[in-house]
């Protein structure tokens, strides 16, 4: 399972300075070839992650009994438990555009005096990430061609809502193997999802010729995966990134995954300008919410 020490030069895209033609041209590359980067100055604050990471810690040591009132079987159904995703894995979702209300409903459920700290928080990392997910989107656009930023930022890709999941993966304690998988290989259904994972490290990208690469935690960077829905919108030419987290070091691992999608009624149909003239459409369109509930 281990991964290829590939030597690459990954883009890190910073949203401090407007974005250069040499920039957008790497940025391009990148996402051809693995559908990811990075970017800083990102607007989070050190602070935020940390009060995170302290909220999670607390949720996910409840007791299992606690949590599944949030459960599959539940009407919130915002806690993943264990053996779902991964017997290591389990998380808890927050979803836009109201990210105080949905914490809270979970918060209520969870805790039995009010809480409102808990939402606050949620509410506003949610925030920042929706402000977040518009810029990148914005310099995604830009890779795309003149123009296409302004033109599909007020249209196609207006239509956006975001959700985030915490997760907490719990490696076994008394394994013979020196690593095991905490969510196995996958494509996101979104259009791009920003993850932070605390130092702990073990997200793995892989290439479009199946090489693996460790994704390394890097302090004041976060991950920016492009998703299936962008994968098809911009007809092929952003990749949706293969990844996996894979366990190495026998502690909790804390992620949060950031996931911005297309609205569920979004008819999704490349547009020509994207295409290419004498360039073929490779995806017919789609309903979004179809292909959710295709996947799922
Ligand atoms: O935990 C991580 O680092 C990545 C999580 C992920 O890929 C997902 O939730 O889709
Ligand atoms: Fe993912």
């Amino acid at each position: 399972m281990s991964e290829l020490h590939v030597p690459v030069e990954l883009p890190v895209l910073d949203l401090s300075e407007p974005a250069d033609v040499s920039f957008l041209s790497s940025l391009s590359q990148a996402c051809q070839e693995w559908g990811f980067f990075y970017v800083t100055n990102h607007g989070i604050s050190k602070n935020l992650f940390r009060k995170i990471c302290s909220l999670s810690k607390h949720i996910f040591s409840l007791p299992p009994d606690s949590k599944l009132k949030l459960g599959p079987s539940s009407c919130l159904k915002t806690y993943t438990p264990h053996f779902i995703a991964s017997p290591y894995f389990e998380s808890l979702i927050v979803s836009g555009p109201d990210f105080f209300a949905s914490a809270k409903r979970s918060a209520d459920e969870l805790f039995s005096q009010q809480n409102p700290e808990f939402s606050e928080i949620l509410q506003e990392y949610g925030n920042k990430m929706v402000e977040l997910s518009k810029k990148i989107i914005k310099v995604l656009l830009m890779t795309l061609g003149d123009g296409c930023d302004r033109k599909f930022c007020e249209s196609d890709l207006s239509h956006c809502h975001g959700y985030f999941r915490i997760v907490n993966y719990s490696p076994p304690k008394d394994v013979e193997e020196k690593e095991v998988e905490g969510l196995g290989m996958h494509t996101d259904m979104s259009c791009i999802t920003i993850v932070y994972q605390d130092e702990t490290g073990g997200l793995q990208m892989r290439s479009k010729e199946g090489d693996w690469l460790d994704v390394r935690p890097c302090e004041d960077s976060l991950v920016v995966n492009i998703g299936d829905l962008m994968q098809a919108w911009s007809n092929g030419r952003l990749r949706s990134s293969e990844h996996r987290v894979v366990l190495k070091h026998f502690v909790n691992r804390l992620s949060l995954a950031f996931f911005w999608c297309f609205e569920d009624d979004t008819v999704i149909l490349a547009p020509d300008e994207v295409v290419g003239e004498g360039n073929q459409r490779t995806y017919k369109s789609f309903v979004c919410l179809d292909y959710l509930k295709f996947r799922e």
